[in-house]
């Protein structure tokens, strides 16, 4: 298997892809190092502020000392520049919030994991062109899980991972499975980086509602 594939098969195990941004290189290693120890095995920063190649490469190094089954992608990527910059640094997969489809051809050449935001059906064509293997409904919470059935049956075989506004609640999580989504995304309901004391229990709890909703 190549590391596309890898990271594919990581993120629909875990069915939960943790998400989050932070300036600071210790408190972000911190946050990291408390979703290992909940179990997390495939985790998205995000490229949200100008510290992010810096604290990227910090998690990158956190990782290789000793959390080496951990894979690490980045978020927010829209252009090819920012791309090459974090494939350069080894981010294991790119998350965008938009379809580039310029990004997925070079991480495609490097056989890494693209994964594009979409918000309509000629986003998720335009994506499929492109071998979208795995795409973001992006903004989830303003597409809901109807959004998804209605669509599923055009899209057939298409991996979908609704991200945005994603909430650790059973409900809500078991509306996403039952609309036909591998995955799902989750950043602020999950981690506030200024509150994190209850963080390890919060990932425990969400990987529990995962693995009983799907
Ligand atoms: O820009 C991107 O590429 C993103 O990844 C955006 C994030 O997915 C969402 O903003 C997360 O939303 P919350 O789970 O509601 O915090």
């Amino acid at each position: 298997m190549n590391l596309k594939e890898i990271v594919l098969d990581k993120i629909l195990e875990q069915g939960i892809l943790p998400l989050f941004f932070h300036h600071d290189k210790a408190e972000s290693i911190a946050i990291l190092r408390t979703l290992y120890q909940a179990g997390i095995r495939v985790f998205e920063f995000t490229n949200r502020g100008p510290e992010a190649l810096t604290v990227f490469e910090s998690l990158i190094a956190a990782r290789n000392l000793d959390m080496p089954d951990l894979y690490l992608g980045i978020g927010t990527i829209k252009s090819v520049e920012e791309a090459q910059q974090f494939l350069q640094i080894g981010a294991d997969f790119i998350v965008s919030p938009i379809v580039n489809p310029l990004v997925g051809s070079l991480v495609h050449e490097q056989h890494k994991l693209w994964i594009p935001g979409c918000m309509t059906p000629t986003e998720i064509y335009t994506a499929q062109q492109q071998q979208a293997a795995l795409i973001k409904l992006f903004p989830a919470n303003i597409l809901g899980p109807t959004f998804m059935s209605s669509i599923r049956d055009l899209f057939k075989g298409q991996k979908f991972m609704p991200t945005g506004g994603v909430e650790i609640e059973m409900e809500n999580l078991k509306a996403w499975f039952n609309s036909g989504v591998c995955a799902v995304g989750m950043g602020s309901k999950l981690i506030d980086p200024k509150d994190t004391g209850n963080l390890f229990e919060n990932t425990k709890k969400a990987l529990d509602f995962v693995s009983k909703a799907r």
